[in-house]
């Protein structure tokens, strides 16, 4: 069972794609944070994130390791936890021009279908372009969406107390990396026409995780 779950930014994609992983007794791979701990490289390694003849260059470089427990992600390159340090608002601000670079998606794309066919019990993996690149044939298929305004609130009351907490701000920043990640050349963010569609501004998190579930269990019955 392979379940995408795809989507812009803040629209529930981690947190429902673990809930359902760990009802499921499935697998879990967080894509973005593929993207973001090859950017925190770059960034430690001195490569120029704004120049894509250097990232693309640098691409093959670190190992990134990702572990696919629901319960308790992980996230490694070359052995050392990247976990904290690709939260920082440097890697969000800088991921989307290193996620751009085609040379950077191969390394990363292959990655990713290589953990989810290793995944023995199946797996929900969660991105930009799953349903459409990374896993075309996945058994069932998510579009997560919701309001700017519903994203950023939820942001900002993430980040209270931690960086920035203005809602107004924090919009603006989901709308310029949706904008870059659904610009981009290479394998952009987008929903697959197979895709089921799930607008979350006025869902409960517990909501939509029991929509995706009923999704899979339709799936399941019907195999
Ligand atoms: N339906 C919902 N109602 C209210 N809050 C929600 C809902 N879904 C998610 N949240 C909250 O919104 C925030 C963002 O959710 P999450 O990190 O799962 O989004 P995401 O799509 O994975 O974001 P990103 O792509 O930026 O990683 C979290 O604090 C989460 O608890
Ligand atoms: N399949 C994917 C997943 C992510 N990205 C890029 O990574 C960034 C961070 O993603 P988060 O889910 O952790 O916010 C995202 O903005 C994209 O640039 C991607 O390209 N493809």
């Amino acid at each position: 069972m392979i379940v995408a779950i795809d989507g812009p930014s803040g629209t529930g994609k981690s947190s429902t794609s673990k809930a359902v992983a760990a009802q499921l007794g499935l697998s879990y791979l967080d894509t973005g944070a593929q993207y973001r701990a090859m950017t925190w490289w770059m960034i430690t390694n001195g490569v120029d994130v704004s120049d894509p003849a250097a990232v693309a260059t640098a691409a093959g470089k670190p190992v990134l390791v990702s572990g696919t427990d629901p319960a308790a992600p992980t996230i490694t390159v070359d052995g050392a936890d990247a976990s904290g340090p690709i939260r920082t608002q440097e890697v969000t601000s800088k991921v989307s021009a290193v996620s751009a670079v085609p040379e950077v998606r191969t390394v990363v794309t292959e990655l990713q279908r290589s953990i989810a066919s290793a995944a023995g019990k199946g797996i929900v993996v969660e991105g930009r372009d799953i349903g459409t690149t990374v896993l075309p044939d996945a058994d069932v298929k998510v579009f997560l969406t919701a309001s700017p305004e519903a994203r950023a609130a939820r942001r900002s009351g993430e980040l209270k107390g931690k960086e920035a907490t203005d809602v107004a701000a924090t919009k603006d920043a989901l709308a310029k990396r949706d904008a870059a990640d659904s610009g981009r050349k290479t394998s952009p963010l987008a929903k697959a026409g197979d895709a089921v569609e799930v607008d979350t501004t006025d869902l409960t998190l517990q909501q939509v995780i029991e929509c995706v579930v009923t999704l899979v269990e339709e799936k399941r019955a019907a195999r």
